[in-house]
């Protein structure tokens, strides 16, 4: 983070795609395997950005903890996609004294800027690359979910497509929550730089985080929507506009800038560098929130946190501590911090200061299955496949310089560029099922082979054994299953258990199942004919609902859309009420991706901006008054 420009400084050349710059291991617990050299950038006063957290030492010391010795209004756990949203807004009047703690470190690697960068993060330094538990529904599979473990969070290493989800997803949430309460701050965050939708009452090009089209459309991707509307879907060009319906196909916006990713920390901290309210601090992690006996109620007074050096701090709040760590961090430090279900806490011997049974409850996530097509040319044709581009252009000076100096060229691709939304059954009210398209050809569960990948170096850089294809994804877009999170221990450094669930549901299987029906149809018409040769996955042998059923089963993966741990809502099912606090204590909120109640069909970073901002106006309003919120309309402070 702080690394300076947009445009992303220049590696050298045969360096750029080389996947022994990734780390060596992909493990569930969360710092001792990744131990990279580190470099810290240079630091800016009052931004410290101490060592990563990375260096902490697998000895940790046990050292007594000081006495705070730094106190702030407001001490912001995690500085990813909520937390850097908080660390902005909180901090606008130049006055309020906000800290911003980040595990990770800050988002200076070139991998984080160019979009086709995206693989290389996985299982890299940049990612926590957690593990489920055996999912009972999966024959005992374990999955691997990647979180962003950098400033800017999960989405520094997202795909960045933009969505919104539609209205109708935000009927079933809280009071204050409805479409016409959140589209103000969906827009307020937006800063929409294509000009067609410029011109659109459904978006805003004001807001700090650009959302652009992509700067370059694969054929094979335009072929993916042709075929689609032959196959009888209708064309969408906006999926995030709610005045329309969010069903059809059509190329996605993406969150770039000058085609370059846009993420949290570019979007919200770049251009507040001179804030001297404001201390950003990456390389520390949180392990414990510290409360104090108020009015009979447990007050959040201030968090503790372990250094670089092993050793620990406390940091004091004079206001509120806001709870930003993420879908399995959140639920996490909560419970270790004596917040969350009696029982459990009991077992792992932990203080309880407040029995919330729905902490770490209610986890949902975009379950994914794929269908690939190898080209009839496997090993010639690959004109239009993401891979080449990483493998060979990647490398080719011409296209490293187009994106650099122009942010253009194959280099821009999100790797997934086009998709739509449908119903798998015509009675259904809204899109259970999501499609994406990905021009190569992947294997049926991509995240275990990217793992593989991040250990063995063994995806992108594989040229000679990948062919050249497409794929079709299909993504369970709301799906009904719910799984939850419990402590492995009280170590913040252990990840926590979880329990996808995955599947649970039958009808989340039925879905995908339709899903891969529907694919294969639009795989097969006249479009995507000149691109296509044999079904490489699942096989064309694999036909009848229970062999397909089968293959979802044995194959199904993250589509990356972990939230709803910290449920906000009423009752006891809820782990924060509608303004975000938690349950039980005083000074304490939850903001960020695990207090949606439901996931919004659609990726989750820009509903949880959008809470962020949002929740900032919730802090603001309590402590400050109305006048401190910043204005709906233009992003500014009204004083
Ligand atoms: C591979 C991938 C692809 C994705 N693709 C898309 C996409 O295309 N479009 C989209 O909209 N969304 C996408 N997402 C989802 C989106 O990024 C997340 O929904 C969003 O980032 C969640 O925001 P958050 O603030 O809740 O958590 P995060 O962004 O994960 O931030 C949590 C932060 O807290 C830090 N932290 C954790 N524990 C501690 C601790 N103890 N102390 C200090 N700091 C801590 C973490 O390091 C992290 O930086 C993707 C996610 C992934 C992982």
């Amino acid at each position: 983070m702080f690394s300076g420009p947009t445009i992303p400084t220049f590696v050298p050349l045969p360096s750029i795609f080389h996947a022994s710059k990734l780390s060596s291991t992909f493990t569930h617990t969360v710092s001792r395997s990744h131990r990279p050299a580190h470099v810290v950038p240079p630091t800016r006063t009052p931004i410290t950005n101490a060592a990563p957290a990375d260096t902490i030492s697998e000895t940790l010391p046990r050292t007594a903890t000081s006495p705070p010795s730094q106190s702030f209004d407001y001490v912001i756990i995690g500085g990813g996609a909520a937390g850097c949203v908080l660390a902005n807004r909180l901090s606008a009047n130049g006055k309020t004294r906000v800290l911003l703690l980040e595990a990770g470190p800050p988002d200076d690697s070139f991998y984080l800027r160019v979009p086709l960068g995206f693989p290389y993060l996985l299982g890299s330094k940049h990612d926590w690359a957690f593990v489920t538990e055996p999912e009972p529904h999966l024959n005992g599979r374990r999955l691997y979910f990647p979180r962003g473990k950098v400033l800017g969070g999960s989405h520094a290493i997202s795909v960045m497509l933009y969505h919104r989800g539609n209205a109708a997803d935000y009927e079933s949430w809280p009071e204050g929550w409805h479409a016409e309460d959140v589209l103000p701050y969906f827009k307020r965050s937006e800063g929409q730089r294509a000009a067609l939708k410029q011109q659109s009452a459904a978006h805003s090009c004001n807001g700090p985080l650009a959302v652009d089209d992509l700067a370059r459309v694969n054929p094979m991707s335009s072929a993916f929507v042709d075929a689609a509307v032959q196959c009888g879907l209708q064309r969408n060009d906006d999926f995030n506009d709610w005045e329309r319906s969010q069903d059809g196909v059509g190329i996605f916006q993406v969150t770039q800038r000058d085609g370059n990713r846009e993420s949290p920390a570019t979007a919200y901290l770049n251009s507040i560098r001179a804030r001297r309210n404001l201390t950003v601090q990456t390389g520390v992690t949180v392990e414990r929130i510290i409360f104090e006996q108020g009015n009979g109620v447990p007050r959040a007074s201030g968090v503790s946190y372990v250094k670089a050096d092993g050793n620990r701090a406390t940091v004091k709040a004079e206001k509120e501590v806001l709870l930003s760590a993420g879908v399995y961090a959140s639920p996490q430090l909560l419970m270790l911090s004596g917040v969350g279900p009696a029982e459990h806490l009991e077992g792992m011997g932990i203080p309880i200061v407040a029995d919330v049974p729905a902490v770490g409850q209610n986890l949902q996530d975009h379950a994914a299955v794929m269908l690939s097509y190898e080209s009839q040319a496997p090993q010639l044709d690959k004109r239009n496949s993401s891979v080449y581009y990483t493998e060979r252009t990647g490398k080719n000076i011409g296209t490293i310089l187009n994106y650099i100096f122009r942010g253009k060229g194959p280099l821009t691709s999100p790797m997934c560029e086009a998709g739509g939304f449908v119903k798998s059954d015509g009675s259904m009210g809204t899109c259970d099922l999501q499609l994406r398209f990905i021009p190569f050809v992947s294997e049926p569960d991509p995240y275990h082979s990217l793992a593989d990948f991040a250990t063995a170096g063994s995806y992108l850089k594989n040229e000679s054994n990948r062919p050249a294809g497409f794929t079709l994804q299909s993504v369970a877009a709301r799906p009904r299953s719910r799984g939850w999170v419990s402590l492995r221990s009280t170590d913040v450094r252990d990840s926590v258990r979880i329990h996808g669930n995955w599947m649970a549901d039958t009808q989340d299987l039925r879905t995908l199942v339709q899903g891969l029906k529907l694919c294969r149809e639009i795989a097969c018409q006249d479009a995507l004919k000149e691109y296509r040769g044999r079904e490489a996955y699942p096989g064309k042998e694999v036909v009848s609902d229970q062999a397909l059923e089968k293959y979802v089963l044995n194959t199904c993966h993250t589509a990356n859309a972990m939230v709803g741990t910290c449920r906000m809502g009423r009752g006891e099912d809820c782990a924060v009420d509608s303004e975000l606090r938690v349950r039980g204590v005083e000074g304490l909120r939850v903001i960020d991706s695990s207090v949606m109640p439901t996931l919004p069909g659609g990726q989750s970073g820009a509903p949880t901006m959008m809470i962020a901002e949002k929740g900032a106006d919730l802090v603001l309003q309590a402590q400050q008054g109305v006048s401190e919120a910043v204005s709906l309309s233009t992003g500014t402070r009204q004083v």
